[in-house]
């Protein structure tokens, strides 16, 4: 298949090759956030010194793969150049519009659909039923706008079936995949990422991939951003260190397939999908050099820091990754975890506070339980708070806050998530009246009882 080549590489279970030399704890993955990364399946096949020379190793051709204007910032800037056995025009025929009716994009208001509220969903089932990565994916909400690459989308995908001889790419969005239930592998043109619930991997705009998935069915939530890419947040006055540190994101060594094989091409386009078929894999990439890269993180790394001493701080001390609008210190997106850590704040109410904010908050639950709301915020998961609209701990967990013992508190074995952006959320048509909404939700807040009765001093 490769001139004999492959027997020195591994061929892994999804039929991808890879450079035996991959070996040691993080096998597979190369360290680091935004870097220069260099990487080669095959001895000798990326170019040193050059991008494009004449003829390239093992009759490769060369490609880039940019993912930013070519004249961005310099620290924006982000490219990468692709060695590979055929060039991605080989990859695509003409196009066909085909219907994937449950991914919707922004714009998309359906008249029937009252978005003001305040939202909560029981975990969609997987069900039984045959889905892909591409046909499972439900969008729950829309914001901005996909043809001026502003906003985003939130879903949550059920996958019950592996992609088999079937490709996708997204020229829209870059996605921020969130496993909640069982594994996904990501071949991509750059490599392969295996994920799983407590991780996460962003897969950028362009690149081309297949779902696989290793043992059962999967669920979990995607944020697609339209907009600018996802950055590691400046971490102000907290200095060099803590929150995501920057070698605990990976991203894949280079793999490959050489295989002939009629294939299928989805792509996503202006909020519009379309099929190509091609006769062999479109994973072709032997080895790559760049900073435009598909990677994974795993939240257990994330260092959270907090109050430690008294009141609770804005939830962006816990952003993960930030997603610029333009507008300073205003994201397109926020991705936001809650992850296990101390309360030790004193005198303090330690859950969050009651609030109204311009941004609109979606959050989902990976597991546990979420210190607002001690019930009906379950793992699988999801709320909502749209732009304005107030919302806060339920009865319970107000009550508790204000009268838990002022002591050091370890808040165990717990994980939720927000995509806060500045743009208002739509409810689609799938989350207003197919997926499992909890009618009762803004229930939660009845019982808050009046304390005030006009003297001074503290209430029970
Ligand atoms: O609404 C929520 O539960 C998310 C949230 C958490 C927090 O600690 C402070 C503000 C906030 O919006
Ligand atoms: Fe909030």
């Amino acid at each position: 298949m490769n001139g004999g080549r492959a027997m020195t590489n591994q061929t892994l279970p999804g039929g991808m090759i890879r450079s035996t030399a991959v070996t040691g704890p993080h096998a597979g993955y190369m360290p680091g956030f935004g870097n220069d990364f260099e990487t080669e399946a095959l001895p000798g096949a990326l170019p040193q010194g050059q991008n494009s020379p004449q003829k390239c190793e093992y009759g490769l051709y060369a490609e880039q793969l940019s993912g930013t204007a070519f004249t961005a910032p310099r620290g924006q800037n982000e490219r990468t150049w692709c060695y590979r056995i055929r060039p991605s025009v080989k990859h695509v025929g003409r196009f066909t519009k085909i219907a994937v009716p449950y991914w919707k994009s922004a714009p998309h208001i359906d008249p029937d659909v009252i978005s003001l509220g305040q939202y909560r969903w029981d975990p969609v089932p997987v069900g039984d039923g045959a889905l892909t990565w591409i046909t499972g994916m439900r969008t729950m909400t829309t914001a901005g706008d996909v043809n001026t690459q502003v906003g985003m989308a939130s879903h949550v995908y059920l996958v019950t079936q592996s992609m088999e001889d079937e490709y996708f790419f997204s020229a829209d969005s870059e996605l921020l995949v969130v496993p909640q239930e069982g594994r996904l592998r990501f071949c991509t043109e750059l490599g392969i990422i295996d994920l799983e619930p407590k991780e996460i991997a962003i897969i950028p705009r362009g690149l081309v991939y297949r779902v696989e998935l290793p043992d059962g069915p999967a669920r979990g939530f995607v944020c697609e951003n339209y907009g600018q890419k996802f950055d590691l947040p400046g971490r102000g006055p907290i200095g060099a260190n803590c929150l995501a540190n920057p070698r605990d994101f990976k991203c894949p060594v280079a793999a490959f397939e050489d295989r002939a094989a009629r294939s299928r091409v989805v792509i996503k386009w202006c909020g519009q999908f379309h099929e190509t078929f091609i006769d062999h894999s479109p994973l072709d990439v032997v080895a790559w050099h760049g900073n435009y890269c598909a990677y994974k993180y795993d939240l257990r790394t994330y260092s959270p820091v907090g109050a430690i001493l008294f009141d609770h701080p804005d939830p962006s001390i816990f952003t993960v990754l930030t997603a610029p609008s333009g507008q300073e210190g205003t994201a397109n997106i926020d991705f936001v975890l809650f992850r296990d850590r101390w309360m030790v704040a004193e005198h303090s109410f330690r859950p969050p506070w009651y609030h109204k904010n311009i941004m609109s908050e979606l959050m989902g639950n990976i597991y546990g339980i979420y210190d607002a709301k001690p019930q009906g915020f379950v793992p699988g998961g999801i709320s909502l708070h749209n732009m304005m609209l107030p919302h806060g701990p339920d009865r319970n967990a107000f009550e508790h806050g204000s009268n838990e013992p002022m002591v050091p508190h370890y808040q165990a074995e717990t994980m939720q998530f927000m995509f806060e952006t500045r743009f208002p959320q739509h409810l689609t048509e799938f989350a207003a009246k197919e997926a499992p909404l909890q009618d009762d939700y803004v229930d939660c807040w009845d019982s808050l009882e009046k304390k005030f009765d006009g003297t001074p001093g503290i209430k029970a």
